[in-house]
């Protein structure tokens, strides 16, 4: 039992200080299997502050990406989906690389998931652990989005759906949900420019109201780097950018991911 514990102590230190980042908290470990000894993962991720992780270092394979167009997506998220995809980096049946501008993040419903190896820790890792914007399983019901990056300009877009589970006023969104959302679009974009980030702070103004079940755009865009913070700008619009439901700044700060675990 020890020496399995030891084992996976060290599988678990060697997966954190390649690539786990901003989604993991510090809670994670908790619940975890009694023989792995936390003491040991977190003096061994002290002292890691990975603070550059370009271009976006995770795996792509594997886990079920809720990324990618399912029968719930209305025509214009659809639309918006194809639009973006079509100016993404592609790789030709040759193995050849097409450079396209945009890159399509994918998005697992756990932050795990994102490291080698993190799918089979999932299972035993705070097993029913679900990152908040995948944890409902109806299609359609919830959040429904897609993000993709813009490598040359460093801004981000997200098409987002919003689904009946998301009410607030009557036939609205509700605040919560869109504050949400914009949290994890410019949280993603963070880590993506700058590693392993908590959020500090989150300034929003709500604008006018997103009806429920329509499709607008998050935009995520670089206000400064400096340092450990980054601090970034986030619009909601509606899907063809003429109004504007939501507005907000977010600052996020790096951390090293043996903080992330304290
Ligand atoms: C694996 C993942 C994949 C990604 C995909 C998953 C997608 C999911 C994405 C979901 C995303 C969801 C994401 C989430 O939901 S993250 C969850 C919500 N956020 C938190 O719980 C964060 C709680 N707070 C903290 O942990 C600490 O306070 C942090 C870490 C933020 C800073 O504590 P730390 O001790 O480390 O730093 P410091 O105190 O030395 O300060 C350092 C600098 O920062 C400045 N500062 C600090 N705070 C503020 C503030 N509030 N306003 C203005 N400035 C502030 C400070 O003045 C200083 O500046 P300077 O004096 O150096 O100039």
């Amino acid at each position: 039992m020890l020496g399995r514990g030891l084992q996976m102590t060290r599988v678990i230190c060697r997966l954190m200080s390649r690539k786990l980042s901003a989604g993991l908290h510090r809670n994670i470990l908790k619940n975890m299997h009694p023989s792995i000894d936390i003491w040991s993962v977190r003096s061994s991720l002290k002292n890691i502050r990975s603070v550059t992780m370009a271009p976006w270092p995770f795996s792509s394979s594997g886990p079920r990406d809720y990324s990618l167009p399912n029968p719930s997506w209305r025509s214009e998220m659809q639309r918006l989906y194809e639009h973006y995809n079509s100016m993404c980096e592609v790789e030709t049946e040759g193995g050849e690389k097409l450079k396209g501008p945009w890159i399509r993040l994918a998005s697992y419903n756990r932050a795990l998931k994102y490291a080698p190896g993190g799918q089979c820790l999932s299972k035993f890792l705070q097993a029913k652990a679900r990152l908040f914007t995948r944890n409902i399983e109806e299609q359609g019901a919830g959040f429904e989005y897609v993000v993709f990056v813009n490598k040359q300009e460093k801004t981000c877009v997200c098409v987002f759906q919003a689904g009946h589970l998301l009410e607030g006023p009557p036939g609205l969104v509700h605040g919560g949900a869109i504050a949400t959302i914009m949290d994890s679009v410019t949280g993603t974009h963070a880590a993506y420019l700058s590693g392993p980030v908590m959020t500090a702070n989150l300034t929003i103004n709500y604008r006018s109201p997103i009806p429920l079940g329509s499709v607008v755009l998050v935009h995520s865009s670089v206000g400064e780097i400096d340092g450990r913070k980054t601090l970034l700008s986030c619009q909601v619009t509606s899907s063809d950018g003429s109004k504007l439901h939501t507005e907000a700044t977010g600052l996020f700060i790096s951390v090293s991911v043996g903080n992330l675990l304290m």
